[in-house]
């Protein structure tokens, strides 16, 4: 089932945005990332932020989570100016950065226990269950396949309440088949959820496959090309799916001059 059909977004209108950047410009030196960027992340989607290395993705993903400061322009969640990090835009990085010494439920409770809030015992169980690691709770990072650090990441992120996700390439180290596995459970807790997210990949396939927008990026310095809108949980053999990542692709190679 298509998470997109459950809910409508639109071409050009998607309603309510969650978080947005404005005039946007990044340059570290006389290094420019990209340069007067515009972007809304509207209230529910999950944006792919897709382009070749170096062209700025994790940059961006860092502005719209507060972890660096624009060298010009802005962004804004809530109306307000983002000017650090907050727990209310939850961080999933590459690697999951577990805590070794944590068990896997010490890990996921551990957001709220650093806010000095007791964890809520029934919603790291709730979490757990979603992630399909009920059963581990009591288990050590050391003992988890890459999968399931993934997965306790993703859960240790929740465990925050976000009310964004952003994510950086979180399946990338993973193996082609967990890989898929865990982009159809993104995909379902995404829906059950109703949570908006902006995930960086540098994967034209996991793109189009897990978006309802694909923001696709040019080579350093150029930002974003074009919004791409796609059909979001695609079947992979389906013709939809192969025109959108063909169109994609003719993008990059037009780019590259191919
Ligand atoms: N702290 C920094 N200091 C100087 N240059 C930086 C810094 N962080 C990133 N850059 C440069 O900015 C550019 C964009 O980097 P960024 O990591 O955002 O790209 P990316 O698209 O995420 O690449 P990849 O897919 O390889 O992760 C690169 O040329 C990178 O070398």
């Amino acid at each position: 089932m298509s998470r997109a059909r459950e809910k409508t977004v639109s071409e050009d209108n998607g309603g309510e945005t969650a978080v947005e950047a404005r005039d946007l410009t990044k340059r570290y030196g006389d290094r420019v990332v990209f340069e007067d960027l515009d972007v809304d992340v509207r209230d529910g989607e999950l944006l792919c932020l897709l382009g070749p290395s170096g062209c700025g993705k994790t940059t961006l993903l860092h502005l719209l989570a507060g972890l660096e400061e624009p060298t010009e322009g802005g962004v804004y969640f809530d109306g307000e100016r983002v000017e650090e990090p907050d727990y209310r835009r939850g961080v999933v990085f590459q690697d999951p950065h577990l805590y070794p010494w944590r068990t896997v439920r010490g890990n996921v409770g551990f957001g709220p226990e650093v806010r000095g809030e007791a964890a809520d015992s029934d919603r790291v169980d709730n979490l757990l269950r979603m992630v399909g690691l009920e059963g581990f709770s009591d288990a050590k990072p050391a003992e988890l396949s890459g999968g399931m650090a993934q997965r306790v990441s993703l859960a240790r992120t929740l465990a925050n309440d976000p009310e964004i996700l952003l994510m950086d390439e979180p399946f990338s180290a993973l193996d082609a088949l967990t890989k898929m596995e865990l982009q159809d459970e993104l995909i379902g807790l995404m829906g059950k959820l109703g949570m908006t997210a902006v995930f960086v990949t540098h994967d034209i396939e996991e793109a189009v496959y897990l978006g309802d927008r694909v923001a696709v990026m040019g080579e350093e310095g150029a930002g974003i090309r074009r919004f791409i809108q796609t059909a979001g949980n695609e079947n992979r053999d389906s013709d939809g799916f192969a025109r959108k990542k063909g169109e994609i692709l003719t993008m990059f190679e037009e780019e590259n001059g191919d």
